[in-house]
Formats: C-alpha cells, structure tokens, sequence
C-alpha cells in the first residue's frame, strides 16, 4: 500500500501564518509514489508540504495514531488553517480515530503542520472507499476486543458480588482499566457517550489511565500469583517499583495545569518497563517453585507486555506500523483476559477441592475411615427427616466389639487398630446405596437402614455378626477370633435420632448382658 503522496518537502514554520493564495504556489513535484511517509518532528513541530500522486475526487488526508499530536492542515483551494487532535469530541463520526481524516476537496499540494508528536506520524492520501473498508476492519477488530472485556468484567463482578472474593474485584479492575486505555489510546473514547469528558485532560488522562492500570495489574498480579508468599523477595521488589507509580500519578495530578508535563512518559515508561521484568522474573521463579497460579499468569501476561513493548519501541523509533502490531494489542489483551477467566476458574476449582477436602476430614474417622460421631449422626437425622416425611422405615443398628480392652491388653493396641479396621471393612463391603456407617467412638460403631423394617435389620445384623465371628484377624503373624454385640432397633416416629441412638444403644447391652457375641432387637 503506498501512501498516495509524490513528494514531501519541509516548509517553514511561516507557513501556519502565511496569507492562504501565497501558501500554494509552489510547483508540483513529479517524484515516484513515496511507500512510506513519516514525518518526524525536529523539536517542537514542524511542517510539510505534501504533494498528491493522484489527484481526484474523494480523497482524505490522513494522519495514523495522532495519540497526543496537534495536527494542523492547510488544504485547497482555500488553504484556511485547520487543526485537530484525537481528544476533541466532534471529530467526523463518519471514521474512527486510528487516523485524523481530512477531506480533500480540491487538487493542488497541502500542507501539514505536526505539534507536539512524540514519535513520527504516518500520513498518506486516500481515497475515501479505500480507507473506510480498512477502517472497517480495525473497528471491528477493536470492538471484538472490547466486548470481550466487557463480557469478562461483567462475569467477574458478579462472582466477586456472589462469592465475595476479592480476587474477582481485581480482576474486574485490572481488565477494565486496560480497556480504558485501549480505548483512549485508540481515540474511541471520546466519541463515547459517558467517557468523552477524558478528552479533557488531552494526553496526560492516557498516561494517568495507563499509569492506574499498571497499578491495578501489579496488585492483581501479587494476589493472583500469590507472590508474597512464594517469592517474597522479588514481589517486595515489585511492590517498591509499584509504590512509585501512585507518586507519579500524584505529580502528574498537583503539577500546574495544563502544562504540556512532557516529562511524564519518559519515567511513566522507563517504570513500566521495570515493573514488567520485575513481574516477569517474579512469576517464572513462582511457577518454578510449583505456583501453578504464577504459571498461568505468565502465560497470559508474556504475550501482552511483549506486545505492548513492541509497540512502544515501533512507535518511539518511527517504524512503519505492520498490522500485527496494529491489532495484535487488542487481540492480545481479550486472549489475556480469557485465559486469566480460566485461571480464575482454576483457582475456584483448587478452593472447592480444598473445602471438599476438609469437609470430608471433618466428617471421617481417620481410622476406619468410615463416618466418625458428627458425620454418622448427621446421616441419622437426615435418614430421621426422611422416614418422618415420608413415612418410611428406618432401622439403625448399634455394634460393639467384645472384650475390646482385653484384645488391647493381650495383643497390643496395635491389634486392638487391626480389630477396628476389619471390622468397618467387613461392614463396609456389603452396604448398600443410602445406608451409613460411622465409628461413634472407641469400639462402638452404627450403621443406619433407611428403608429397612425391624425384622429385615435384625436378620442384616445376624449375617454381619456371623461374618465377623467367622473372620479372624490377623497382624504381624498373630492371630486373634473377633466377635460383636449388636442392638438392632426400628425407628418409631415421632421419636427424635438421639432417643433411637439410646434406644439401639440399650439392646446392644442387652446383648452383652447376654452373653455378647449376639443379636438383640428392639
Ligand atoms: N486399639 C484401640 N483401642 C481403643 C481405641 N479407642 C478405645 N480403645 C480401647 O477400647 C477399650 C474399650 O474397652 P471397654 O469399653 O471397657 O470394653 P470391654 O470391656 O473390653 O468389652 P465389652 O465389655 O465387651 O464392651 C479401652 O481399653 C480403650 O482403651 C482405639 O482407637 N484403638
């Protein structure tokens, strides 16, 4: 794509005041089509005076990624002065504000005038179908980007409202922030109804909106990655290089206004720059020390501060901007914030397995590892519930090893855990789907029969008691017999689960009463 311009020549600056007709009366130039016209500014600003390759209706000057320049234009036939930046809120809504467009009406060379540019601008003259179709694009692809991050806030916000974790808010803030400054770095900001008022503040507003987003994404990435605890050394590093930048902010807000503060980006830049290799470094010694969390947060961040810088450096340097580095930002910034999403949802998942975990604990015999006291009694009064609601049967029986004390003092306390173990094993094996067994403490044990009547349990409780006799055990080479002594009780409503534990409780000693090694229903 060339750029529509034959000939470029520097002017002097009197031209922004010389009276239109004696602006224009230089001849036109016959030089090739030039590829690439840049025009970078001696200190201060400068004009050009710029010849058209071809001449004809439709066509648009353009000047690319204006960000904080001031660009001034004298065009045929009336060559008035004309200026525009992208922070004015009545630019033509007809094209976005990748480029300043200025429509030529008339052939004949123009004039430019660049104030205030940081970097070199790319111009060229087009005509008008040409660059709406491009224009097109670029829209299209930014706002694919934006309504990703929107989608991704918005999903975020409302887990940090359900779940109350702050990490959610981070998250939200640092993805919004960075689609703030897409936005006003892109000029699309103050053409939007709610963000216009930026338009303001000029280019100070994008260093303060850059800046507060690399604040938020330093902490966001400290609590993401968990930093402070897995490379505290480096994230105290990265905390000093972050404290900075609320201070710069604070400068950039007291310094007098409306100074042009040319000295902010340079330091603004200078601790990003830092701060990203700070961030970089701490994250892959996180995730080398195992923090899946930093490893995820690597893989989202790299490709946006290698994007980023890239773009600085193509920008600082006048090189010419290739689509890749164009769109790449904003693709890249939507693909962050999706596998950030999913790291999000990793981190939930990790939490929930956790508290999976310590439920289970707190409701397991570590032993047996069948329900302990808490677990089996909250079995019961849910089976209680049941039966009561449904008028259902429900049977619970009570087992107790015999002479359990004695297998300890005989054989050990060792085959006195064997004892235990076997015996919630042999139960264990046979239960059925929505039956319970729990250890209540020591040697005593309940197993909870919802849908089960008295005469089923008592017959249940004969074949366990039979199978447990029939079973010895066995540790380290000696042998002992087991036996139990089981109460087997049916529920009768409306009695409450406690006074159908005791129930069950008293016909187990009823049957130790009886010589043990027995079954006693009531
Ligand atoms: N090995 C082992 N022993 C335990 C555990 N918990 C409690 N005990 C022991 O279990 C024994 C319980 O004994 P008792 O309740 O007097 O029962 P017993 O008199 O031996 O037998 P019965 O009269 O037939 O119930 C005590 O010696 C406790 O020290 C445990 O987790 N492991």
């Amino acid at each position: 794509r060339d750029s529509g311009i034959a000939h470029v020549t520097a002017v002097p600056d009197s031209v922004s005041t010389a009276k239109p007709p004696a602006v224009a009366n230089a001849q036109v130039a016959t030089s090739p089509t030039l590829a690439q016209v840049r025009l970078a500014m001696p200190a201060g600003g400068g004009w050009w005076r710029l010849d058209p390759a071809v001449s004809g209706p439709d066509r648009l000057l353009l000047v690319y990624h204006p960000y904080s320049a001031r660009v001034s234009v004298r065009l045929p036939p009336d060559y008035r002065v004309q200026a525009r930046t992208i922070f004015e809120t009545d630019l033509d809504p007809a094209w976005s504000r990748r480029a300043l467009a200025f429509p030529l009406k008339a052939p004949g060379p123009v004039f430019i005038g660049i104030d205030g540019a940081r970097y070199p601008l790319q111009v060229a003259i087009r005509d008008v179908r040409e660059h709406t179709a491009e224009d097109r694009g670029h829209t299209r692809v930014l706002f694919t980007s934006i309504g990703v991050l929107v989608g991704v806030c918005l999903v975020a916000l409302v887990f940090w409202l359900v779940l109350r974790d702050r990490i959610y808010l981070w998250y939200a803030a640092c993805m919004a922030s960075q689609m703030l400054y897409l936005l006003c770095s892109n000029g699309e900001a103050y053409a939007m109804p709610g963000l216009r008022l930026l338009g303001r503040f000029a280019a100070p507003g994008v260093w303060f909106v850059a800046t507060l987003s690399t604040i938020i994404g330093v902490n966001f990435l400290l609590v993401f990655a968990e930093l402070r605890t897995r490379v505290p050394r480096l994230s105290r590093l990265l905390m000093l290089v972050g404290a900075w930048l609320p201070l710069l902010l604070l400068a950039l807000l007291v310094s007098p206004w409306p100074a042009n503060k040319d000295w902010f980006p340079g330091i603004g830049n200078l601790l990003l720059l830092l701060a990203n290799i700070v961030a970089i470094a701490a994250l892959a010694l996180a995730w080398r020390r195992g923090g899946r969390h930093a490893g995820q947060m690597l893989l989202a961040w790299v490709p946006l501060v290698v994007m980023s810088t890239a773009r600085a450096v193509q920008l600082s340097i006048g090189a010419p901007l290739s689509p890749w580095l164009e769109y790449g930002l904003p693709l890249v910034l939507a693909c962050t914030a999706v596998v950030l999403m999913l790291g999000l949802a990793d981190r939930m998942q990790a939490f929930r397995s956790e508290r999976d975990r310590a439920r289970q604990d707190a409701q397991h015999d570590p032993l047996s590892g069948a329900y302990n006291r808490v677990g089996i009694m909250q079995r019961l009064q849910h089976a209680v519930a049941e039966a009561r609601a449904e008028s259902r049967q429900l049977a619970v029986l009570f087992l107790d090893i015999d002479h359990f004390k004695q297998i300890n003092d005989t054989h050990g306390h060792a085959l006195g855990d064997a004892c235990i173990r076997q015996l919630s094993w042999l139960v264990q094996e046979d239960l059925m789907p929505g039956e319970s067994f729990g250890r209540l403490g020591g040697e005593e044990f309940m197993l909870v029969l919802p849908g089960v009547n008295g005469r089923h349990a008592r017959d249940a409780a004969e074949r366990l008691r039979r199978k447990v006799e029939g079973r010895s055990v066995v540790l380290d080479g000696v042998r002992v017999g087991m036996t139990v002594s089981i109460g087997s009780v049916e529920y009768v409503a409306p009695e409450t689960p406690d006074a159908l534990v005791k129930r069950a409780d008293a016909a187990m000693y009823a049957a130790k009463e009886a010589g043990r090694n027995r079954v006693v229903a009531a």
